[in-house]
């Protein structure tokens, strides 16, 4: 079945007087979440740096950029399909990597991991996850997984989570370099809502030999000078462009460099050695007033795209979003905070919801605009909006 099959089977559920579990409105998708989350929860995930300029300009940009569609181009057949560094998947979309997965749902990243393999979608499975990798891995049995690296400031504790990742069957690293601390969050702030500091997202380090070996008491026997560690571990940056070398001998798979908005960096990740970039901005969550995301995409993809794979997130919500980044010159796209309110509506079966949803509307975009495959999509596809 196509994913536009999605679109008769809730009209064909309504001729006995069914409608879809959940709203295909990503706008709705959000308020209703708004509505069954705790204000903590909900503004975690929802909220954004600072004055929210840069997660709001994410989604402005998306307007800049218009499909022009193409008739009578025999697009009835499509094939979503490609593969991404070794990766085959039904489309060019991917889990991104979000942590504490835990306050959204108690099965957090496990419902992710089963939603996401009841599709072939992959998962990028986050370093802050509330479950450890070797049970989210358990839980998405053959489907396709990456894991994002926060690159933790002890080598012994970084080898040993890589390890513990390849073991599980992790083929892609991808390190986050935009979050080596957290950005000022005037949501989170004035409910002093940080999930870490009661121990959720320390699943990872909580079950790994090297960090426990580090600690005189057991995160079991005394909680708070673990949760301390961890802070430590995961903040501040003494890094620097050629510690990359350390990751790439020490992985094997291929490897990307996550938070890149400017093409000298984009450069930079390619002299390092490294198989792909994902442009990001860490979804306005990070440099309030930074720049959109989508508006350095096609200058990165110029400069960078023949020699590395060049993914995109910060703002996707729909289809037509999906169709203009891959145009722009994106393989692939993350998205982020959609599935995490799919999470908050009954976990597997919510997160199942919304991506469906979401490639139903990509796969329909994508033909009704005249295209078989995402690989036909170029700027030819678009036109400038000013
Ligand atoms: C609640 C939440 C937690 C996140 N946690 C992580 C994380 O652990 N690691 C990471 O690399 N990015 C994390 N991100 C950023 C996402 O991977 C992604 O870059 C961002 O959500 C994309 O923007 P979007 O939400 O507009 O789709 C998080 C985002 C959210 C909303
Ligand atoms: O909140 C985030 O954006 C994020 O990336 C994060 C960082 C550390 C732990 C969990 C999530």
């Amino acid at each position: 079945m196509t994913f536009a099959g999605y679109q008769n089977e809730i009209y064909l559920q309504g001729l006995s007087g069914g409608v879809p579990p959940f709203t295909t409105d990503p706008d709705g998708l959000e308020a209703s979440a708004r509505e069954r989350l705790g204000p903590g929860p909900f503004w975690y995930v929802a909220g954004a740096a600072g004055s929210g300029a840069t997660a709001a300009a994410n989604r402005e940009a998306f307007d800049d950029w218009r499909i022009v569609p193409r008739m009578l181009t025999d697009a009835t057949t499509r094939h979503l399909g490609t593969t991404v560094l070794g990766t085959a998947m039904p489309a060019p979309v991917l889990l991104a990597p979000v942590g504490v997965q835990s306050i959204l749902h108690p099965d957090g990243e496990l419902a992710t991991a089963r939603a996401a393999a009841e599709l072939g979608v992959p998962m990028i499975l986050s370093t802050a996850a509330s479950h450890s990798l070797e049970d989210v891995a358990e839980a998405g049995g053959d489907s396709p997984r990456w894991f994002q690296l926060y690159w933790p400031n002890d080598p012994e504790v970084c080898l040993s989570i890589l390890d513990r990742a390849k073991k599980a069957g992790y083929t892609a690293l991808v390190v986050t370099l935009d979050t080596w601390t957290l950005a000022w969050r005037p949501h989170d702030l004035d409910r002093a809502y940080l999930p870490f500091l009661r121990a959720v997202g320390t699943a990872i380090p909580f079950t790994d030999p090297a960090f426990r070996a580090g600690l005189e008491k057991s995160p079991e026997d005394d909680l708070p000078m673990a949760i301390l560690r961890w802070v430590h571990l995961f903040t501040g940056t003494d890094k620097s462009w050629d510690q990359v070398a350390f990751l790439r001998e020490n992985w094997d798979g291929p490897i990307l460099l996550k938070g890149i908005q400017h093409v000298d960096d984009a450069r930079k990740a390619v002299d390092a050695g490294v198989e792909g970039i994902v442009v990001s901005n860490h979804g306005g969550r990070q440099v309030d007033g930074a720049v959109a995301s989508l508006e350095v995409l096609p200058e990165i993809a110029d400069a960078v795209g023949e020699q590395v794979d060049v993914l995109f997130d910060s703002g996707i919500r729909t289809g037509a979003d999906i169709v203009k980044a891959v145009a722009l010159g994106a393989k692939a796209v993350l998205v982020g905070r959609p599935f995490a309110y799919g999470l908050a509506h009954g976990g597997q079966v919510g997160v199942r919801h919304v991506l469906r949803s979401l490639l139903a509307d990509f796969d329909l975009t994508l033909g009704l605009s005249g295209h078989r495959s995402p690989a036909e999509l170029n700027r030819d596809a678009l036109r400038a909006r000013r």
